[in-house]
């Protein structure tokens, strides 16, 4: 174990591989933008909105997540939404990020999908001189929209395909399984772009399964649920299918009890790619080496484990081989 366990999780290079950047808003830039837009939030003020942050399950986040991004509406807006989230992880030792957003949770607020990709470019076009970490782009579609919102989705993202690195899938799981968008997915794969879902988070397994086979995802995010069935992790397992694991998220929502509870050592002695992940650092009280060190301290990992974690996830990463191979060797480098 290193003495300064901290420390170790900070200065690992690193690839985050699951971030929804409207979940990296934090309240005081969310009061900042109210302001600006002359947008009433319904919370007294800071105090207030983070005393909410005490969710009972994926839901209960929700509602208060799509409350607070409604006070994003200009290109500014998301330009220093992702400027904050940059500026954090690079304290944390980031140096590659592929980063979610929600299309439909701004166009359907009237929010042109311009504004939100013209905002976040000009702050990541110069992402690896300000903070040395490169940058790749996932929109999600929302599950619990339907799959022909999210096929019209598609169709308005793919002027801006080249923007883009790749699809997810994210909101409400429970009730909305990954095969009712199978034929939007594989649009997707055939304009080139790379897949991804959230499954397993709070669905069944069945939801993995679906995501691979039907979807034919290259990773899964959260995927936790994947434990309840011995035949699918080995699958998962076999085929190194990453898993973009989201521990402090898993607790705050209640997909697990307690941080000592959680499935990360089964999913490592399976042999599964585990990543490790922040998902909406703004809520889930911490961002992604808070996540390092938090199953450091937990679980009991030690040094080489983090290591392999953060090897994972540059190996997870949609970067190319060469990129991959440079951050690889830095993180060996780092003592
Ligand atoms: O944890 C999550 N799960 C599903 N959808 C989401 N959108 C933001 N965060 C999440
Ligand atoms: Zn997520």
């Amino acid at each position: 174990m290193s003495p300064d366990p901290a420390g170790m999780a900070l200065s690992l290079p690193k690839a985050e591989l699951h971030i929804h950047i409207e979940g990296a808003l934090e309240p005081e830039l969310a009061f900042e933008c109210a302001r600006r837009n002359g947008i009433l939030l319904p919370y007294a003020d800071v105090d207030d909105l983070r005393r909410r942050y005490d969710f009972s399950n994926l839901q209960s986040f929700l509602d208060l997540y799509y409350t607070g991004m409604n006070v994003l509406r200009t290109t500014r807006d998301f330009t220093e939404l992702a400027d904050s989230y940059l500026a954090r992880a690079r304290e944390q030792g980031v140096r590659h990020a592929e980063i979610f957003f929600d299309p439909q949770a701004h166009t359907l607020r009237g929010v042109e999908l311009s504004t939100v990709l013209d905002g976040l470019e000009a702050s990541l076009a110069t992402s690896r001189e300000r903070f040395g970490i490169s940058t790749r782009l996932i929109a999600c579609f929302l599950r619990d929209r339907g799959p022909e919102e999210a096929m019209a989705t598609f169709d308005a993202l793919l002027p801006h395909a080249d923007r883009i690195t790749g699809v997810g899938l994210d909101s409400a799981e429970s009730g909305y399984p990954p095969d009712a968008f199978a034929a939007v997915f594989s649009r997707a794969r055939e304009a080139g772009l790379s897949l991804v879902a959230h499954a397993g988070e709070e669905g069944p397994p069945e939801y993995v399964w679906q995501a691979l086979d039907v979807l034919g995802v290259d990773r899964v995010d959260h995927g936790i649920r994947a434990v309840e069935d011995a035949t699918l992790l080995r699958r998962i397992a076999r085929d190194q299918v990453p898993l973009t694991v989201c521990p402090l998220s898993n607790v705050r929502l209640r997909c697990v009890s307690t941080l000592d509870q959680h499935c990360l050592p089964h999913l490592v002695d399976t042999g599964v790619s585990a990543t490790l992940n922040s998902d909406d650092p703004a809520y889930f009280g911490g961002y992604v080496a808070d996540n390092y060190s938090a199953v450091q301290r937990e679980l009991g990992f030690g040094d080489t484990a983090l290591r392999e974690f953060a090897a994972n996830s540059i190996r997870a990463s949609f970067l190319g081989q060469d990129e991959r191979e440079q951050l690889l060797a830095e993180l060996t480098a780092t003592t």
